[in-house]
């Protein structure tokens, strides 16, 4: 047996390197597990997010959408640029330069908070013992007090399209392309999808997207829905809904996808790449032994209570691998509620306030209920819609599409939810989660002073268009 901690967390992502931080920042002895490795085959910090999700992709993003812009948008504002060129191989560079940075510097944290980093596989024993096997399968036995299960999330794979990752990839090998697809086509028009999607689609690709589904982004507010299928139909992604993939073939460097089309027709349709994003599943694969005493449920998930508490006692789990959105800040509260309930705090999350967003662009952002959510609860409510096309801000960015919504109880203007499609939407939405968190009223933002011109200014009047007084457009209903 060696070393004994207070904390020992298993997994570095988002959910496990926040809550070891915070663990260590309360006084408490902190370990964190870790397996993943980097290219160059040592051991690194930051899991899916850091490494190969939420940071690469917008990493992605973001380069193709400036050459996006340069080569099709500087124009209007009077800048004339000639033959812009595309690098893939320097984008990808500086991609794995930013997540070098980060990654080293959620190591370079550790150091600083002395939280001590454990390289290898971590398993939960019973009594609340983890085994760490390390590259050469050498074990060893740590005890803690108090275990954090952070082991996050994988991919989904379907048997219609096994990824070889070479011409069938995944999310991480859709981060990787070192040139541009002629041919590209998703399965899943899901976050992923759609994220992934626009980057090669801006960068050259002919994108098409299959979804098996009949309606687009289905949990997601209809009316900001409606207007981003526009949107992406413009943009020249071709997303076809209700296309169940059934089938692959793989001939040397393409593929040949076969699908159900709404009428129950077979189609195909040849790729020279294809990702695959149908969701991802909680990561548990050696994590436990059978004694381990900790619960999973129907789904896969490990089963936690309100408060990450599994069913093995001073076992916590957090993030992807348990119930709620696999949303990297989701697991990064938890991770820091946990600790805290640990050091004797009481701290609570609030479920209900947590933001979504799809970083295409526009991006598509999302927090508290959807119109359809508060219609079929039966609640009554007002909605005030501000339009970006209104806003000096959106026009002299020359950024002017989707809008700000916002809906409200109708007897406490309360706000219960603001869903949005615009420019810098996952920053605007926040302003409103803000505001949910103190119990606002829509005639609270409606109040408050917001700077002139900035895109802000679009959720102040859509807040004001709740209850009708709004300034900059016509409001729908009038209210004194
Ligand atoms: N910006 C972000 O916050 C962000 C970014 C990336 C991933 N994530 C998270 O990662 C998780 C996974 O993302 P995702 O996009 O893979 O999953 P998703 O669940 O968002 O979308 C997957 C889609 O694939 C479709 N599908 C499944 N099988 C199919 C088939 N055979 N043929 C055609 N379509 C099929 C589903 O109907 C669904 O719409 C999500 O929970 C997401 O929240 C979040």
């Amino acid at each position: 047996m060696s070393e004994k901690f207070d904390v020992i967390v298993i997994g570095s992502g988002p959910g496990g390197y926040v809550a070891a931080i915070r663990a260590a920042q309360l006084g408490l002895k902190t370990a964190c597990v870790e397996k993943w490795k980097n290219k160059e085959g040592k051991g690194v910090n930051g899991g899916t997010c850091l490494n190969v999700g939420c940071i690469p992709s917008k990493a992605l993003l973001d380069s193709s959408w400036k050459y996006h812009e340069a080569k099709d948008d500087f124009d209007i504002h009077g800048i004339e640029t000639k033959s812009v060129k595309m690098d893939v191989p320097k984008m990808l560079e500086r991609k794995d330069d930013i997540v070098k940075k980060l990654t080293g510097g959620v190591s370079g944290l550790f150091t600083a908070n002395k939280v001590t980093s454990i390289w290898g596989s971590g398993k939960l024993l019973a009594n609340k013992k983890v085994e760490v096997t390390d590259d050469e399968g050498k074990t060893t036995v740590y005890e803690a007090e108090n275990i954090i299960l952070a082991s996050g999330s994988v991919p989904v794979n379907i048997p219609p399209a096994p990824v070889d990752n070479k011409v069938i990839v995944d999310s991480t090998g859709a981060l990787e392309f070192p040139k541009v697809p002629k041919r590209l086509g998703v399965i899943g028009a899901g976050v992923i999808g759609l994220e992934l999607g626009s980057v090669w689609s801006r960068l050259g690709s002919d994108v098409v997207v299959l979804e098996a589904l009949d309606d687009f982004l289905s949990i997601w507010d209809k009316q900001i829905a409606k207007e981003a299928q526009k949107t992406f139909k413009k943009q020249g992604l071709d997303v076809r809904l209700s296309c169940r993939v059934t089938g692959s073939d793989v001939k040397k460097d393409e593929v040949v996808v076969t699908y159900e089309d709404k009428d129950g027709n077979e189609q195909q349709e040849t790729f020279d790449r294809l990702i695959v994003c149908v969701g991802r599943r909680p990561y548990t694969e050696g994590l436990l032994s059978e004694d381990a005493g900790v619960k999973l449920d129907e789904r896969g998930f490990i089963y936690v209570n309100d408060l990450c508490m599994t069913s093995a006692p001073g076992v916590w789990a957090v993030g992807d691998v348990v119930r709620g959105p696999m949303l990297a800040h989701k697991a990064s509260e938890e991770g820091v509620v946990v600790a805290e309930r640990i050091a004797g705090q009481k701290p609570m999350m609030n479920y209900d306030v947590i933001p979504n967003v799809i970083y295409t662009h526009p991006e598509i952002a999302s927090v508290g209920r959807t119109e359809e959510q508060v219609k079929a609860e039966g609640e009554p409510y007002n909605v005030g819609v501000f339009p970006f096309a209104a806003s000096g801000r959106a026009m002299a960015a020359n950024d002017t599409g989707g809008m700000v919504k916002i809906i409200a109880h109708a007897e406490t203007d309360r706000v219960l939810g603001a869903h949005i499609i615009g420019p810098s939407a996952a920053d605007l939405v926040q302003q409103v989660a803000i505001a949910m968190e103190f119990g606002s009223s829509a005639e609270d933002i409606g109040m408050t002073v917001f700077g002139h011109p900035t895109l802000s200014e679009a959720v102040k009047e859509a807040a004001l268009a709740v209850n009708g007084h709004a300034i900059h457009i016509a409001n729908r209903k009038k209210r004194k």
